[in-house]
């Protein structure tokens, strides 16, 4: 499905372009240049089309943060266009910016980041409360799918950390948004809560159509995915489709020894495919 190539924008540009399907989110040469002549993300062209998992890796301070904000319209990029459902983001004022990232696009952080003086299902309403609507059926259905339909009266504290991650992926999702943005979203859970966010970002994708680009650090995550892309240095520098955990730990290993992931061993395929265990099973 994803088909990358050496981009015309520039010599370093890496392209991951998706044909024949309605993107989700664009970019096209966007990159980060944080102190002059430093570049924190060099030119990047991606495709994500509707309905996949994308997973964003690459060792500490590769530019995967960089990547994600610039993609969410958290950051401005230095160059290039991104675009979330054809929307070019860039091009936007503050205001319409704001508005886009509330009702379009879904965040799930490291940190659940519920607001702890609301109860669960308010916390769930919050982007429809702010966009002007209640949305209480939609709440209560999302909710009931990340398995907490009993709790919504509860308050944040009284749930555990895995609990309110899947709250906070009930929040992400209530809007129905073009795409969901997810940094580290098992970071801080153990096994048994990371493996439950997990399969509900992919029932997520595989049930709903929602598309869902996650930053992890951990291949076991990554193995829940349709492609992995894997940043070293502010560069792309390869992917892999249907990855999974071990394959992926060695490209990890191989990126922190300054290796090229596609020089693993041709591990590195690009070209088709998802994930087709819905229950994630290859995941550790
Ligand atoms: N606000 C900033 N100002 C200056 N430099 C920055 C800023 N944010 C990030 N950088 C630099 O940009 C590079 C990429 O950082 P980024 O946070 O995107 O990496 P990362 O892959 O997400 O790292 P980690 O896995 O440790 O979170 C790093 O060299 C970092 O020091």
């Amino acid at each position: 499905m994803f088909r990358r190539r050496r981009g015309p924008a520039t010599a370093t540009a890496e392209r991951v372009v998706v044909e024949g399907v309605s993107d989700a989110l664009t970019l096209e040469g966007v990159g980060r240049e944080y102190r002059r002549g430093a570049l924190a993300l060099h030119p990047v062209d991606l495709a994500v089309p509707r309905g996949r998992f994308l997973a964003v890796m690459g060792p500490s301070g590769s530019g995967k943060s960089t990547l994600l904000q610039c993609a969410a319209g958290l950051d401005r990029p230095t160059a290039g266009t991104v675009r979330i459902g054809g929307t070019e983001v860039s091009a936007l004022s503050e205001a319409a910016l704001t508005r886009l990232r509330r009702e379009r696009v879904g965040f799930v952080f490291q940190a659940h980041h519920l607001v702890p003086s609301l109860t669960v299902a308010e916390n769930v309403a919050l982007p429809l409360l702010l966009g002007g609507t209640t949305g209480t059926e939609r709440v209560r259905q999302g909710l009931a799918d990340v398995g907490l339909g009993e709790r919504g009266d509860a308050a944040p504290a009284e749930l555990s950390g895995g609990q309110c991650q899947r709250v906070a992926i009930a929040r992400a999702l209530v809007t129905g948004p073009d795409i969901v943005f997810a940094d580290e979203p098992t970071g801080s859970l153990d096994p048994a809560a990371a493996h439950d966010v997990l399969a509900l970002l992919r029932r997520a994708v595989d049930r709903d159509g929602h598309t869902v680009v996650m930053v992890t650090h951990d291949p076991a995550a990554a193995a829940w995915t349709d492609e992995a892309l894997f940043l070293a240095g502010g560069r792309v520098v390869g992917s892999v489709t249907c990855p999974d955990a071990a394959q992926v730990s060695r490209i990890m290993r191989g990126l922190g020894r300054g290796e090229g992931a596609a020089s693993d061993g041709g591990d590195v395929r690009v070209g088709g495919g998802r994930h087709e265990a819905s229950d994630g099973g290859r995941a550790a």
